[in-house]
C-alpha cells in the first residue's frame, strides 16, 4: 500500500521536538536497582531509612563497600556464541534460576504490611533463594507456606539456647533447607544514626519468632540510643566460640552456612568445624567499621577454601548485575542482596522485590553476553581486572547514597 501523498515524510525535527508517543505509564519502569532506591526514600518514614541505610561508626566500611566494584573491570571476550545466557545454577542441593538471592535483614514489616511474606513472593517469582532474618516480623511458617522458592534460616546465637533449638527444629518441620549463622554480630555495631534519631521498632511489629519478653526493650525509644543495640545485647550471647558449632550441628540434619567471614583463617576454621559454606560479609558495614570492603576478602576466602569444595557466598555493596558479575567472576558461588531488597519491599511489595532481583538477573546476563561468558562457570577471574576506581563507574557518588 503506498502512502498518501501528503503523509509526512521523514521527521527531520530537531531530536527533542520529535513526538516520544504517549507519555510513559505512571510510575515509568524502573530501569536500575537505584530506582526503588529512590521511590522507597520518597515512601519511609526518615527514621526507619536511616535505619536501613546506615552503617556502624564513620561509615567507613559502608562507602569501601561500593568503591570496591568501582576499581573492577570486566575483560569481555568474543566470538563467543551468547545466543543463550545461563543464569541458572545449584546451591546446596536447590536449583536456581539466578545466582542473585535475598540476604538476612530484620523487620520487614517496616517496610511493607505484608513482611517477609511479601518478600517470599517475590523472591520465587525471580526463581531466588531467600535467606530469612531470626529477627523476621512474620512467623517461619507464615512465610514458608506462601514461598514458592527455596528458604534458609539465619540465626544468630541466642543467648536462651532452648528458643534455638525450637528455631532450627522448627525450621526443618517448615521446609527451611539450610540454617545460616551470623558470626560478625556478638553485638551490634555502634549505628550512630539509629543512635541519634532513638530508633526503636513501632509498637506493632515485632520479632514473632522470638520470645515477646525480648521485645520489650526494642520498642522502648530513648534519645541519644538503639533500642536495636539494647535488644541484640540482651537476645544475643557474645560468649560463643568455634567449640559451640558442634552442639549446633548436632541439632540439626540441615546444611550450615557460617556468615560473615572476611579473613582466610576463620575461612579455614569454619571448613574445619563443619561448614557446608560461607557467606564473605561485613554486615553490609554495619557492623565493624574499619573491616575490609567485602569484594576485597572475597578473593582470599576463596582461596582459602575453594580447594575443599567450600562453596563461598557473597554479600556486601551489590547494586546492580555487573557487581554480581564481578563478584561471580572473584569466585563467590552466589551473591545476596540486602538493601536492594528493602528498597524494592518498600516500593511496590512483592512486586518491588521480584523487580529489583529481576533487574539484578538480567543485568548479569546480559554482562554475560557482552563478556563471551554464556554460563556461570565461564564466570571466571580471567573475566575482571582490578586497577584504581573506574570513574564513577560504580554509580553513587560518596556520601550520597549507596
Ligand atoms: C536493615 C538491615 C537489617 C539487617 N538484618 C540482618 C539480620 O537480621 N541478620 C543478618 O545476618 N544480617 C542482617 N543484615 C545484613 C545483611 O544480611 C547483609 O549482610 C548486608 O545488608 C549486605 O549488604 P548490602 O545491604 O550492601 O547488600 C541486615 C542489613 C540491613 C541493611
Ligand atoms: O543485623 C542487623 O544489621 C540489624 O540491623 C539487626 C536488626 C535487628 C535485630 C538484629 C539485627
Amino acid at each position: 500500500m503506498s502512502a498518501p501523498v501528503d503523509a509526512p515524510g521523514p521527521d527531520v525535527r530537531a531530536p527533542d521536538t520529535v513526538p516520544l508517543g504517549p507519555p510513559p505509564a505512571d510510575p515509568p519502569p524502573a530501569l536500575r536497582i537505584e530506582d526503588y532506591r529512590h521511590r522507597a526514600r520518597r515512601r519511609l518514614d526518615a527514621r526507619v531509612w536511616d535505619f536501613v541505610q546506615g552503617g556502624a561508626g564513620s561509615e567507613r566500611t559502608l562507602r569501601a563497600n561500593r568503591r570496591a566494584f568501582a576499581r573492577v573491570t570486566l575483560r569481555p571476550r568474543v566470538l563467543v556464541d551468547v545466543a543463550a545466557c545461563d543464569t541458572g545454577t545449584e546451591l546446596l542441593g536447590a536449583r536456581l534460576a539466578t545466582p542473585v538471592g535475598v540476604a538476612p535483614t530484620a523487620y520487614h514489616r517496616l517496610l511493607h504490611p505484608d513482611g517477609e511474606v511479601a518478600t517470599a513472593l517475590g523472591a520465587g517469582a525471580a526463581g531466588a533463594l531467600y535467606v530469612v532474618s531470626v529477627f523476621a516480623s512474620r512467623t517461619l511458617e507464615e512465610i514458608a507456606a506462601e514461598a514458592t522458592g527455596p528458604l534458609w534460616l539465619q540465626l544468630y546465637w541466642l543467648r536462651r539456647r532452648e528458643i534455638l533449638a525450637g528455631l532450627v527444629e522448627r525450621a526443618a518441620a517448615a521446609g527451611y533447607r539450610a540454617l545460616v549463622l551470623t558470626l560478625d554480630a556478638p553485638q551490634l555495631g555502634r549505628r550512630h544514626r539509629d543512635a541519634r534519631n532513638g530508633f526503636a521498632i513501632p509498637s506493632g511489629i515485632s520479632a514473632v519468632n522470638l520470645d515477646a519478653a525480648l521485645m520489650a526493650s526494642a520498642h522502648r525509644s530513648d534519645a541519644g540510643r538503639s533500642a536495636l543495640a539494647v535488644h541484640t545485647a540482651e537476645a544475643v550471647d557474645p560468649s560463643v566460640t568455634w567449640a559451640d558449632l558442634a552442639w549446633l550441628r548436632g541439632r540439626s540434619e540441615l546444611p550450615l552456612v557460617l556468615k560473615g567471614v572476611l579473613t582466610a583463617e576463620d575461612a579455614v576454621l569454619a571448613v574445619e568445624h563443619g561448614a557446608d559454606a560461607i557467606v564473605v560479609s561485613n554486615h553490609g558495614g554495619r557492623q565493624l567499621d574499619g573491616a575490609p570492603a567485602s569484594l576485597d576478602a572475597l578473593a582470599e576466602v576463596v582461596d582459602a577454601v575453594g580447594a575443599a569444595g567450600c562453596p563461598v557466598l557473597f554479600d556486601g555493596g551489590v547494586r546492580s548485575g555487573t557487581d554480581a558479575f564481578a563478584a561471580l567472576a572473584l569466585g563467590a558461588r552466589a551473591v545476596l542482596l540486602g538493601r536492594p531488597v528493602l528498597w524494592g519491599l518498600a516500593a511496590d511489595g512483592a512486586a518491588g522485590v521480584a523487580g529489583v532481583l529481576g533487574l539484578a538477573t538480567e543485568e548479569l546476563a546480559h554482562t554475560m553476553a557482552l563478556t563471551g561468558r554464556p554460563a556461570l562457570p565461564a564466570v571466571d577471574r580471567s573475566a575482571v581486572a582490578r586497577g584504581a576506581a573506574a570513574g564513577t563507574a560504580a554509580g553513587t557518588a560518596p556520601g550520597t547514597g549507596l
